[in-house]
């Protein structure tokens, strides 16, 4: 048995077939990697398992329970944590405040919910902006804050989403450090990117998608060289 299993999975948008028949596994303590061109199915796969639409058709397992039929709050509940690609903190919320919202998931106390917020937020480099209120932040605290209210729900599984978009090389170090040591805390990671560097350097396995489809699986290197990927990524006449 997997640690998380998604099983055939398929989502259709009326005649938009967005995930189609995809099936993977993730291991406990892994980073998994998922990567494809714009449009390619990837935010759709983590709206899948977060729950945040219903499958068309297929499973979703997580240490051995079937899960794709609970609803979004009862998945954060059991230990799947998300981020957004679009970055939504609660903008005239400070980020103390945003990180507790988080902890309100793990507790009812005010003094708990304020204590592991902070820890959170001293984890996540964000200790000098606590008090700032999370719409003047500049986009690459923003995403450290995505990542904090995530990590304040307590997941053990966690879906990061784009969290390097936008940023520039040394903010995207800084990111892949801050997931890096997130991992070492032992919280399973499944990453989208679509910045094939970033995903080489950091996933232990990388699934390439494209419409929707697997077109590759496998250690990064095997990923990055693939026919498919290539294509994807470059066009035909890289092929
Ligand atoms: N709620 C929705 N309703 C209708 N179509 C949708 C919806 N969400 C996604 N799609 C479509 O499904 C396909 C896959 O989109 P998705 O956002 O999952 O791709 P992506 O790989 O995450 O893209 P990007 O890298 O641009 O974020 C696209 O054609 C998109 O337009």
């Amino acid at each position: 048995m997997s640690y998380f299993e998604v099983k055939d999975i398929t989502k259709k948008f009326g005649g938009l077939t967005a995930v189609s028949s995809l099936s993977f596994t993730v291991e406990k303590g892994e980073i998994f990697g998922i990567i494809g061109p714009n449009g390619s199915g990837k935010t759709t796969v983590f709206n899948l398992i977060s729950r945040f639409f219903p499958l068309t058709a297929g499973e979703i397992y997580f240490k051995g329970k079937r899960i794709d039929q609970l609803p979004a709050h009862k998945i954060c509940e059991i230990g799947i944590g998300r981020t957004f690609q679009v970055v939504k903190p609660l903008r005239r919320m400070t980020v103390l405040e945003n990180v507790m919202a988080g902890a309100f998931l793990r507790t009812n106390s005010m003094g708990r919910a304020r204590h592991r917020a902070e820890e959170i937020i001293d984890f996540c480099g964000l200790t000098r902006y606590k008090e700032r209120e999370a719409k003047s932040l500049p986009i690459p605290l923003r995403k450290r804050l995505e990542i904090a209210r995530a990590l304040a729900t307590g997941p053990e599984l966690l879906l990061l989403d784009e969290t390097c978009a936008g940023l520039n090389p040394k903010e995207s170090e800084e990111a892949i450090e801050l997931i890096r040591k997130i991992r070492d805390t032992g919280i399973t990671i499944i990453i989208i990117e679509h910045i094939m560097k970033v995903m080489m350097g950091i996933s232990d396995r990388i699934l390439a998608i494209n419409f929707g489809r697997q077109i590759a699986l496998g250690k990064p290197q095997e990923v990055a060289n693939h026919p498919e990927v290539i294509k994807a990524y470059l066009g035909d006449a890289y092929a």
